[in-house]
């Protein structure tokens, strides 16, 4: 589209920005609470929380702590609530078993969140890395990641967490093969109206860092996941695996992290036109709550503008873990 616009000075752009009346009518995108899914750590125990030292402000949270939040932000009217489990090396094993165990701290707190607040989605994240020894999101075999033995065991962990009642699976362990696996086992478990929200453009990023505190994964990960996530320099590979995620069942797509990749959502977006969402990782949000905290920024201010620049660059949604807090902002 080639705008047409007359010349200086018949032509004053300011003129619409001279009020905040005229600048409300002429805005193009808004952030909403709709617009909103909040990722929560789950831990073991009892009416209990932690807080995650990178993440002032988040907390990890009991079952019961969980389902409590899960109502507060039902009540917020934020539409979805990510489960991430916080698992120490106990529950980590070489061959992950615990990911597909109908009783694992996400299908408990999926259970517990249906159960107490019916309303809100819940969305819950697949790859084998809360429950494998070593940290990876796939099985380890002589050094390497294995696709499809992996894929076998993420279909597994899917159709527990669709059991269990989730509405959104989010496989995030980029193996290939994984969305076509597990759409066609929901549809033969009869789970067909369970929805993927598709990991699909996931970079090997560096701005996880304060994720992997927060769910005890920092002392496990041997190396790095350079072999399964997205390179940081590609652009046109995202849009490859996006339309094969989307050929092969996923009714969303991701991208993430989400500041520095606002060129993928915005190509996404204009390539597919489906419901698109970033993820505002860890490090995004850690480093924004640092530089507020120092005095360094505005924190509102700074929050609610990254936010709307995942809308202007073409997303439906955002995952982050300001959704509470924004939540409130927008409904005073
Ligand atoms: N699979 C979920 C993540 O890797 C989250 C990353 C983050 O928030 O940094």
């Amino acid at each position: 589209m080639k705008p047409t616009i007359a010349s200086f000075p018949a032509a004053r752009p300011r003129r619409m920005r001279q009020s905040a009346a005229l600048r409300a009518l002429a805005r193009q995108n808004t952030l909403t609470v709709d617009d909103l899914i909040w990722p929560i750590f789950v831990m073991d125990g009892k009416d209990d929380e932690t807080p995650v030292a990178s993440m002032p402000g988040v907390v990890r949270r009991t079952v019961d702590r969980i389902a409590k939040a899960a109502l507060e932000a039902q009540n917020l009217g934020i539409p979805a609530i990510c489960i991430f489990p916080y698992t120490g090396l106990e529950a980590r094993t070489e061959d992950c078993a615990m990911a597909w165990d109908p009783d694992n701290l996400t299908n408990q707190a999926i259970r517990a969140i249906k159960d107490a607040a019916p309303e809100i989605a819940v969305m819950t994240d697949i790859a084998l890395d809360p429950y494998n020894i070593n940290g990876h999101d796939g099985f380890v075999e002589n050094g390497k990641i294995v696709n499809d033995r992996t894929v076998e065991a993420l279909v597994k962990m899917g159709l527990a967490q669709a059991a269990a009642g989730a509405d959104i699976l989010g496989p995030s362990d980029m193996m290939d093969g994984r969305i076509g696996a597990i759409r066609s086992a929901l549809e033969s478990e009869g789970h067909q109206d369970v929805t993927i929200l598709s990991y699909a453009a996931k970079y090997a990023s560096s701005f996880y860092g304060p994720f992997r505190d927060a769910v005890g994964a920092s002392a496990a990960l041997t190396g790095d996941k350079k072999t399964y996530q997205m390179d940081p320099g590609n652009a046109d590979e995202a849009l490859r695996l996006v339309e094969r995620d989307l050929q092969e069942g996923a009714d969303m797509v991701m991208v993430k992290p989400g500041m520095p990749y606002l060129d993928i959502c915005r190509r996404v977006k204009d390539s597919f036109g489906v419901p698109t969402y970033a993820y505002q990782v860890s490090g995004e949000y850690a480093m924004l709550q640092a530089a507020a905290q120092n005095g360094w920024l505005d924190g509102e201010k700074v929050m609610m503008e990254s936010l709307l620049g995942f809308k202007r660059a073409g997303c439906d949604g955002i995952l982050t873990y300001f959704a509470t807090t924004v939540a409130r902002l927008l409904n005073t």
